[in-house]
């Protein structure tokens, strides 16, 4: 990408595209292209083709997606199948028919097999069954995966995909009922410290194991593989080392100064076991996660109190 280079950051309020637009920003991109869900609803095939048309666009980030935890996919399904299948297919059409330099999809490591061997390499994406829960998801993802893959075969596009693991930072979603593990489990400390509650509830049994990657080493990887990487194989990224939700409730319960107990609430889906990404692909292309976790959740801590507890004041 050239300074000048028009670049659209699909999904730019949201946890990885705030942090994308952050990073092209601080980098000197200085021609970035945005629009939110309300100004252009990527759903909307005849509102993808104009905004393409208009824009002229070199560069596209595809971080504009149906996004939720463990819950929020088992309970909404359908949402998750058919929000992420149109977002996914429209963009990736029009960029391809509007001559879109290269794209970059964001997948998700719940593309693997729910029992696939650990470290996960990339090549065991369809050699099992997926996990029940995000089944939906997953095949949404996994579809544009393939788009990507077909778009360059067929039409000779440079589109590139990546499999992030577990994401948390600024601009997470904090939603008890929606949110991923980590920014609920900032929100349940943090609100039962404020009223001397006794007991935390976690869902699950405790045992699951999660890799857990900040969202600023996940922007600046999307760039650094946007500028370098060429391949039709997607790419993990992730950093390498996992922990269990048990011990990662323990290390929050610590960064936000909590003292009472943990309950684990076993009425609630455990989902995969174990998801760790095999990082050799991504660190022999040069870039290494930088964020360690404890660093990482004491930033994600401050930038929820200073701007999720303000809403509620
Ligand atoms: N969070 C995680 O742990 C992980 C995320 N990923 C992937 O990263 C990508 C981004 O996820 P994340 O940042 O967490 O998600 P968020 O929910 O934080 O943000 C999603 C963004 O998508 C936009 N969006 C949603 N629906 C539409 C629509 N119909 N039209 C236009 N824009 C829409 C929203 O825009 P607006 O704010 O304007 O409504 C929002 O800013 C996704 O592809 C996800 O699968 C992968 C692995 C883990
Ligand atoms: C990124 C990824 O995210 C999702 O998969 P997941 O990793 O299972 O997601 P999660 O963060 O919601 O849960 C991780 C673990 O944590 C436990 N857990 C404890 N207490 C809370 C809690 O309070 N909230 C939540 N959400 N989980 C909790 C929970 O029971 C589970 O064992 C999919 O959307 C999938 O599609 C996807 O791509």
């Amino acid at each position: 990408m050239d300074k000048q280079s028009t670049i659209y950051i699909a999904g730019h309020r949201g946890l990885v595209g705030s942090a994308i637009l952050k990073n092209l920003k601080e980098q000197g991109y200085t021609n970035l292209v945005y629009r939110t869900s309300s100004e252009l609803d990527l759903r909307d095939p005849n509102q993808v083709a104009s905004f393409f048309e208009q824009e002229k666009i070199d560069y596209v980030f595809l971080a504009a997606a149906k996004v939720g935890g463990i819950v929020a996919n088992n309970e909404y399904p359908a949402d998750f199948i058919r929000d992420n299948l149109l977002i996914q297919t429209n963009v990736i059409d029009s960029a391809y028919k509007n001559g879109v330099k290269k794209l970059l999809f964001l997948g998700s490591t719940c593309i693997y097999p729910k029992l696939a061997p650990q470290p996960l390499k990339e090549e065991y994406l369809l050699t099992g069954e997926l996990e029940p829960t995000n089944e939906p998801y997953a095949i949404a993802k996994i579809a544009g995966i393939k788009m990507c893959e077909s778009y360059n075969r067929q039409y000779g596009t440079k589109y590139i995909s990546v499999m992030p693991t577990n994401l948390y930072g600024p601009n997470d979603n904090f939603d008890l009922h929606t949110s991923h593990v980590l920014p609920a489990l900032i929100r349940k400390f943090h609100e039962a410290k404020e009223t001397n509650a006794p007991i935390v509830e976690v869902w699950g049994t405790g045992t699951p194991k999660r890799e857990f990657l900040y969202s600023d080493d996940l922007a600046d990887a999307c760039v650094y593989l946007m500028n370098t990487y060429e391949g039709n194989e997607m790419v993990n990224i992730g950093v390498g080392e996992d922990i269990s939700i048990k011990e990662v409730a323990e290390t929050i319960k610590d960064v936000v100064g909590y003292e009472g107990k943990l309950q684990f609430d076993t009425s609630k889906p455990d989902g995969t076991p174990r998801k760790l990404v095999d990082v050799t692909k991504l660190n022999g292309l040069g870039w290494k996660a930088k964020t360690p976790l404890n660093e990482g959740l004491v930033q994600a801590y401050n930038w929820f109190l200073e701007n999720e507890t303000a809403k509620s004041k």
